[in-house]
């Protein structure tokens, strides 16, 4: 179980400008199986939120616990999959792939078979020797779905990671993700700007709002547990209860960015 009590995180000034309070009294906890997805209208704080839970930097307040140990760096108990340029283009799929375990002193042939599993859970079995700019976006983003995987981490943290993908990708590897979830008992954060996204994917979806960033709704779904059932993403995504939620969310996101283009960010 992860636990985010009363979190904040202020940045220092920079020149002229002033601390940021970025995030402000957040708690959150997600427990094994859950899939959370955060959303909010850009500059809410939800990339500071994933890397305090990444442990790539300490909160200013509060604390985050993971299994009841305190999150004080990062660790391989917390896979990372980011937008883009994460992987290392001088090695190949299975190079990369297997990367956190080489790093971890695992033997050659254990990592070996432990990153073919996952590759082979992305589709990727075919493709072990290819270098990584041989490869499209969207499998790009399966090896380093395959990469967070290898190390077997509790939690699986992914900022955007389709954002820069085309419409008819994304749908598949969204797919692929909600597959991959319902086979494992791993907790996922999942942050996108698309409603859409965060309606089908999440089992919880957060709502954050910027100045400054905390969470403000929080709602469970049952989307992604529909989908796993009939298969049918379109029929999901077209269903009058999707279109009436993806409204409602995004009244509350374009109410925030509106609000947002009228006020400066709250510096303290
Ligand atoms: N390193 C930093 N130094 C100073 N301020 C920062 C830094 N990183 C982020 N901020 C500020 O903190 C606030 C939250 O940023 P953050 O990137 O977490 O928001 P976000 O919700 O992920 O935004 P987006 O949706 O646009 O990616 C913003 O006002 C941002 O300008």
């Amino acid at each position: 179980m992860l636990e985010v009590r009363n979190v904040g995180l202020t940045y220092p000034a920079i020149n002229s400008h002033g601390p940021v309070v970025a995030l402000k009294g957040v708690n959150l906890t997600i427990k094994q199986g859950d899939f959370v997805v955060a959303l909010g209208a850009s500059g809410c704080g939800k990339t500071t939120l994933l890397s305090l839970m990444a442990g790539f930097m300490s909160p200013s307040e509060g604390e985050l616990n993971l299994g009841g140990h305190r999150i004080d760096g990062p660790g391989a108990d917390r896979g990372v999959v980011f937008q883009k340029h994460a992987l290392l283009p001088w090695l190949s799929v299975m190079e990369n792939t297997e990367f956190g375990l080489k790093l971890r002193g695992v033997s050659r042939s254990e990592r070996r078979e432990k990153a073919a599993k996952n590759l082979a859970l992305v589709g990727l079995q075919d493709f072990h020797n290819h270098m990584i700019y041989q490869l499209s976006g969207g499998m790009q983003q399966r090896v380093g779905i395959a990469r967070a995987l290898t190390c077997d981490p509790e939690m699986l943290l992914m900022d955007e990671p389709m954002a820069a993908l085309d419409a008819l990708t994304r749908e598949t590897i969204q797919e692929l993700l909600l597959k991959i979830w319902s086979v494992s008992d791993k907790m996922f954060f999942f942050i996108t700007h698309s409603v859409e996204e965060a309606l089908f994917l999440g089992s919880r979806l957060i709502v954050m709002s910027p100045r400054p960033g905390r969470i403000t709704h929080t709602y469970d779904l049952d989307f992604n547990r529909r989908f796993l059932e009939s298969g049918d993403s379109r029929a999901i995504k077209s269903s009058p209860d999707f279109i009436k939620m993806r409204e409602t969310i995004l009244g509350i996101i374009y109410g925030d960015e509106r609000a947002g283009q009228k006020e400066e960010f709250v510096h303290v």
